[in-house]
């Protein structure tokens, strides 16, 4: 038996209690659960810690296969772990592709390999990424990764029809389409948000349409075949209006956002480094405000990270030759706190509802996302929120560099993550397997 006694921390940031864990499971939280710990536990005193379940990436990119001098599944889902993450869902843009069983089984095992989280494989929608035919759906789904994410993710699927038949294929195991969406037509060389600043700055736009127009057709196909619809990273005002809508209709879609477009603007565009080149791209003040309110009011139903890796060649050119895409697994929750927590517009509570239960839920992870509960697996994290760090992209456990957070001072830090009962990370740094 392997027990750990958790004292005095405070469960979504309410009143202090002790978290007992035994075996992978929380075996009692409350005021009594010290008094019922074996003589072996193992004491973590958490004073003045908020606990919150281990939460869970709904999308992260781990490159491997293929992309190991960017991040392996070892380090992205290491610094996934000193992020307090417990699961995390790996998209399917790898090379090879994630579009059949054998790679999704490859990444399922070299994540438990690692053992730093929960690692959900997503297949791609079509073969290849290509957007002309399925991939092999029902053999991911029926394979030992239970595939039920599926997403050509870095690519629209811009065919409606193929789009509809991947909606009306899922049906059969519970599976959702995640979608970038992402007219490739309104879209061809763009660099940034389409505005008056792209025009300024001489940058081909991407406009806000261009995301808008995908969604709305999107919804329509999945209310028409009585399917799931996730939407991947929403950046502008327009699309939480048309989620508003097709949720007030009683269509089945859940949407995401990131870190990055609840806190930075295309003004990042100015300095023409492409650490802030994303997609979709960093959008106005008006968008940013537009996305923390229906973070707060529910519309949007998660945050997910979209943290895209790249190797330093692919940063460290000029703006139109840079990659898109910026590391986000380790600055993930201290931005949730920034933006929402701190100017009191989320609790706690809320937290654990975007960053855990909520993916958990849409990705179908049944293990995760239970809560802090007795009886629940143990995964969880402790936060410290009264410490505010300096972003220094040298010091994260990402193999990359492209955050656009360096020298940014951001609030709260992860001290401690369980994974079903294991300890990750510990003193805010992660706990190597003996
Ligand atoms: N977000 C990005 O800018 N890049 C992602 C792809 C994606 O999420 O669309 C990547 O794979 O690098
Ligand atoms: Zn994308
Ligand atoms: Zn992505």
């Amino acid at each position: 038996m392997t027990a750990h006694l958790i004292t005095g921390a405070r469960p979504y940031g309410e009143d202090t209690a002790d978290i007992l864990i035994i075996d992978g499971a929380i075996a009692a939280i409350g005021p009594d659960a010290a008094a019922q710990a074996p003589a072996g536990a193992t004491r973590h005193d958490a004073t003045g810690l908020v606990a919150l379940p281990g939460l869970v990436d709904i999308h992260t990119h781990l490159r491997e296969p293929g992309g190991e001098d960017a991040e392996t599944v070892f380090t992205g889902t290491r610094a996934a772990a000193v992020g307090g993450y417990t699961a995390v869902f790996a998209m399917a843009n790898t090379n090879p592709v994630q579009d059949n069983a054998g790679v999704v089984e490859q990444v399922l095992r070299l994540g438990r390999e690692a053992g730093w989280v929960d690692v959900h494989p997503v297949g791609a929608v079509s073969a290849g990424l290509e957007g002309e035919h399925l991939s092999e759906m029902g053999a991911m789904a029926a394979s030992e990764a239970q595939v039920r994410v599926f997403s050509d993710d870095g690519k629209c699927v811009a065919d409606p029809v193929l789009m509809r038949r991947a909606l009306e294929y899922v049906k059969a195991f519970d599976g959702v389409i995640a979608q970038h969406s992402q007219d490739p037509r309104l879209t061809e060389g763009s660099q940034m948000h389409e505005g008056a600043l792209s025009a300024e700055l001489g940058l081909r736009g991407w406009p806000a349409v261009a995301e808008e127009s995908i969604i709305a057709r999107d919804a329509l196909l999945a209310e028409h075949v009585g399917s799931r619809l996730h939407v991947c990273h929403l950046s502008t005002a327009g699309s939480v209006d048309i989620i508003r809508w097709a949720k007030a209709r009683g269509i089945n879609v859940t949407a995401e956002v990131t870190p990055h477009h609840l806190l930075l603007t295309d003004e990042k565009a100015r300095t023409y480094s492409p650490l802030y080149k994303v997609n979709p791209p960093l959008r106005t003040a008006e968008d940013v405000e537009a996305l923390r309110e229906a973070l707060a009011d529910g519309t949007i139903d998660v945050v997910g990270t979209d943290h895209a890796p790249h190797p330093v060649e692919d940063k460290d050119c000029e703006w139109a030759a840079g990659a898109f895409g910026m590391t986000g697994l380790e600055t993930a929750l201290p931005i949730i706190i920034a933006t929402m927590v701190e100017p009191g517009r989320m609790t706690w509570r809320d937290v654990a509802r975007v960053l855990s239960t909520a993916p958990a839920l849409i990705g179908r992870a049944e293990n995760q996302g239970q809560g802090l509960a007795a009886g629940a697996p143990a995964n969880l994290c402790l936060v410290d929120p009264s410490v505010r760090r300096v972003v220094d992209p040298a010091a994260q456990w990402t193999r990359s560099a492209n955050s656009p957070y360096a020298g940014m001072e951001l609030p709260g830090q992860v001290i401690a993550t369980f994974l079903h009962g294991r300890p990750t990370v510990l003193d805010g740094r992660p706990v190597e397997a003996a």
